[in-house]
């Protein structure tokens, strides 16, 4: 069975495995570390593989504040009562990945292949350790006199299913994206190399396939080749997701392992599933594979394809260049994939420095008036006679709606269809330039679909391998999960956490700002706007202090909330870049989720204890968690619990390697910002005919840029969650362990 790494320090472990309770087990044979195991808690559901959870630092906290709102989730009497989560007084989650024996308690166990396999078992530091092992049978003795006393007993390297009863099924849903057809082969081929998994069935054309379409024989021989195909071979679809249905087949059929790939509507369908196979007391493993080219769904550091997809979108956008800069005026245009989140587009962007302009769905903009896109689009020509306006899908859709009314429209699956932004403003600018009799030549090159059909370039291959395989494992070993990376380590997380939100480009953080830095582009921010945002930020820093925390997850706070980008801008605005400073001015973190470690070691170095930052801060509750969990485990460390822990190494994703990129010109890029022409003060004037009364503009920029300030809000609640909670008698020595905490960050970040 996969090994598992630890991502605690090592008390945290042993915490962790006192209370049962683990976030994500990592299962891939990269991990160094071997894992204590699971302690059977009094009255806890057994546990019978390593559990950890992830820990909380400055490069983790987008993924973890994730978490951190997930967990509050309103979920159903008949979930939560398998649900074993717990919060820590800083802000740490422990959340138990769901298994088989959470219902079937008593389900045999057989000796795991891999022990056997002429590749893994000679590498059994790594992957086929014995301390990491799946069903590893513990023992508490519970009158030891101090505390609880793990002892081993029973066999190990041990799974839940036997080879030749595996019946595995493979499904893709939702739209495409480069690497579907490799992670499906590498299931294949991993379940039939590695576990000698002989039946295994593709299902057609998505969830509706379970139930309308003939099953589909899969062997490594006829999956062979089909990595190097864009697409899916499988079929996909949108819509149809019948659980009842679906589950029917699973049980009829006799399929206990079934692999799911596809984007967050496909993982909720997944839960749904899972949910009611524990109903009905099935012995099936559901394997979720998140897929998503948009990169948004929670959690995960990335997902599979989106680096292809990037490097893809640099073609068109070279395209656009050669085609602006051979005509006299000339624009060109390139629309890019993003319904919801622009990541692609600000990637795509900064990876090429063609871009003079990129405008995503997080960060509103308008086209008339002081700062606003046509003067910029004015200023540049005048400048460079040419220009690159790179526009994610969603940007916009509020102006587009002003100009066209269209019935709110959806896809099968209940995704809100979009009015073409690419089109309406190659439309709206040719309009421009004709009102201002200036000659222009404008091309516009909308790639969405060629960038989603190719097959995955070389590490997104790697990266599919790694999935596939950390998900074989994880059902071979009886969990229902969703495979993903999570700061770097291959983890396995209970679906409900990577659905409840989606992930946003933050306009607040570092990385939007090394983009407005890079092309210059207007902000579509006011001075005013960042002034009236810290103004109510501190007025809701104070109330939120008054509400209870369990307030904190309601679609309101974290990287669920759209920075109110169906507001349209209508103040008028002071052309601003944001700054770091000035984020961290009015209290927004910036660029946690870009930065490199050292790039926030450096940045906390900066940091007077006594006022920290918000990253400092982030890290003090992390650290602090640690404290608190040092003391309940610190007289008693678990057997296995030696394994040194290891600060998460991210990995070079593509936004780790670009923020790595501008980290080498950090100072120059925010003072070019301001030295190329970006004052931070402009005398305000009206700038289109919509603009209204300022008092509405403050208001709406207000609210609008609330929203960006949700973590500082989530934080401030989480603290007062956690003043409340240290009056609680459950929580006394939460004082003290802030104390520890406080220490063991000094020794952790010395
Ligand atoms: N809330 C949900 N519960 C169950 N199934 C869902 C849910 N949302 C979407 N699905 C199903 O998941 C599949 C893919 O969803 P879709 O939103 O189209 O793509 P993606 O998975 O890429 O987000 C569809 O078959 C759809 O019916
Ligand atoms: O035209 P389709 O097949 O509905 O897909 C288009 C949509 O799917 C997306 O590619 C996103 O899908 P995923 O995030 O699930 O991969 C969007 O960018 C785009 O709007």
């Amino acid at each position: 069975m996969a090994s598992s790494h630890i991502i605690l320090p090592k008390e945290e472990e042993e915490a962790a495995a006192e209370a049962g309770l683990g976030v994500a087990v990592e299962a891939d044979h990269d991990s160094p570390a071997p894992c204590p195991f699971q302690e059977h808690a009094p009255g806890k559901a057994a546990l019978p593989f390593s559990a950890t959870c992830v820990r909380i630092s400055r490069d983790s906290y987008p993924n973890l504040r994730a978490l951190r709102n997930a967990s509050a989730l309103d979920l159903h009497e008949d979930d939560a009562a398998f649900v074993k989560v717990e919060e820590g007084d800083y802000g740490y989650v422990l959340d138990d990945v769901p298994h088989l024996t959470d219902y079937l308690p008593d389900l045999p166990t057989f000796p795991n292949p891999l022990q056997d396999h002429p590749a893994y078992s000679t590498v059994k530091q790594y992957f086929v350790n014995a301390d990491d092992t799946v069903p590893e049978k513990v023992v508490v003795q519970k009158n030891s006199p101090r505390g609880v006393h793990f002892r081993r007993a029973g066999p190990r390297q041990r799974v839940y299913f036997e080879s030749e009863e595996v019946k595995a099924c493979i499904v893709t849903c939702g739209g495409l994206c480069p690497g579907l057809n490799t992670v499906i082969r590498e299931l294949v081929c991993g379940l039939s190399h590695m576990y000698n998994v002989n039946d295994i069935f593709g299902i057609q054309n998505g969830y509706k396939g379970f139930y309308s379409s003939n099953y589909l024989t899969m062997t490594a021989k006829s999956v062979n080749d089909i990595h190097k195909r864009g697409g899916t071979v499988l079929g996909t679809s949108r819509g149809g997701h019948d659980t009842k249905k679906i589950v029917d087949n699973i049980q009829d059929r006799g399929i206990n392992q079934v692999y799911i790939i596809g984007g967050d509507g496909t993982q909720k369908g997944a839960y749904e599933i899972y949910k009611e196979i524990r109903r009905r007391g099935l012995q099936v493993a559901v394997a979720g594979i998140p897929k998503t080219i948009d990169n948004d769904i929670a959690v995960i550091d990335k997902s599979f394809g989106f680096d292809t997809a990037v490097e893809e979108a640099q073609r068109a956008i070279n395209a656009a260049h050669v085609e602006a800069s051979s005509a006299e005026n000339g624009i060109g245009l390139v629309k890019l994939m993003g319904r919801y989140s622009g990541f692609i587009a600000m990637y795509a962007t900064l990876a090429s420095r063609d871009v003079d302009c990129c405008l995503i769905p997080e960060s509103p903009f308008y086209l008339e008036g002081e700062g606003g896109l046509f003067e910029y689009i004015d200023r540049r020509l005048k400048e460079n006679n040419h220009m690159v306006i790179v526009v994610a899908e969603g940007a916009g859709q509020d102006l587009i709606a002003q100009s066209i009314p269209a019935a709110d429209q959806q896809d099968a699956s209940g995704n809100k269809l979009l009015l073409d932004v690419g089109l309406w403003l190659t439309h709206k600018i040719k309009d421009y330039c004709k009102s201002k009799k200036m000659e222009m030549t404008i091309k516009y090159i909308d790639p969405t679909y060629m960038i989603r059909a190719i097959p995955s370039n070389a590490s997104d291959n790697v990266y599919c391998t790694l999935l596939a395989h950390s998900a074989i494992h994880g059902a071979m070993a009886g969990y229902s999960f969703t495979v993903g990376m999570v700061n770097g380590r291959h983890a396995y997380i209970p679906f409900h956490r990577v659905t409840s939100t989606r992930n946003k480009v933050r306009i607040t953080d570092r990385m939007w700002a090394r983009l407005l830095s890079s092309t210059n582009q207007p902000s579509f921010l006011s001075k005013e706007d960042i002034d009236a945002a810290r103004e109510a930020d501190r007025k809701n820093g104070e109330n939120a202090k008054k509400k209870p925390a369990s307030m904190l997850a309601n679609g309101t706070n974290g990287v669920e909330t759209p920075p109110a980008a169906s507001t349209p801008l209508r103040h008028p605005a002071t052309e601003v870049p944001v700054p770091p400073s000035a984020a961290a001015d009015v209290g927004i973190t910036m660029a946690p989720d870009s930065d490199s470690a050292d790039d926030t070691r450096a940045a906390a170095a900066d940091q007077p204890e006594e006022q920290p930052s918000e990253e400092t801060e982030i890290t003090q509750e992390a650290d602090g968690a640690a404290a608190a969990t040092v003391t309940k485990s610190s007289e008693e460390p678990a057997p296995g619990a030696n394994a040194s822990w290891t600060t998460a190494t991210p990995p070079m994703t593509p936004e780790r390697g670009a923020a790595a990129a501008a980290h080498d010109s950090e100072g120059s890029d925010t003072q070019s910002a301001a030295g190329r022409g970006s004052p931070l003060h402009r005398e305000e004037k009206p700038r289109h005919a919509g603009a209204s009364v300022k008092g509405d503009d403050v208001s709406a920029a207000k609210s609008r840029l609330l929203a960006f300030r949700s973590f500082a809000r989530d934080k401030k609640v989480i603290k007062s969650g956690g003043a409340e909670a240290a009056a609680s008698p459950e929580r006394e020595g939460a004082a003290e362990h802030k104390e520890k905490g406080k220490e063991r960050r000094k020794r952790f970040w010395k």
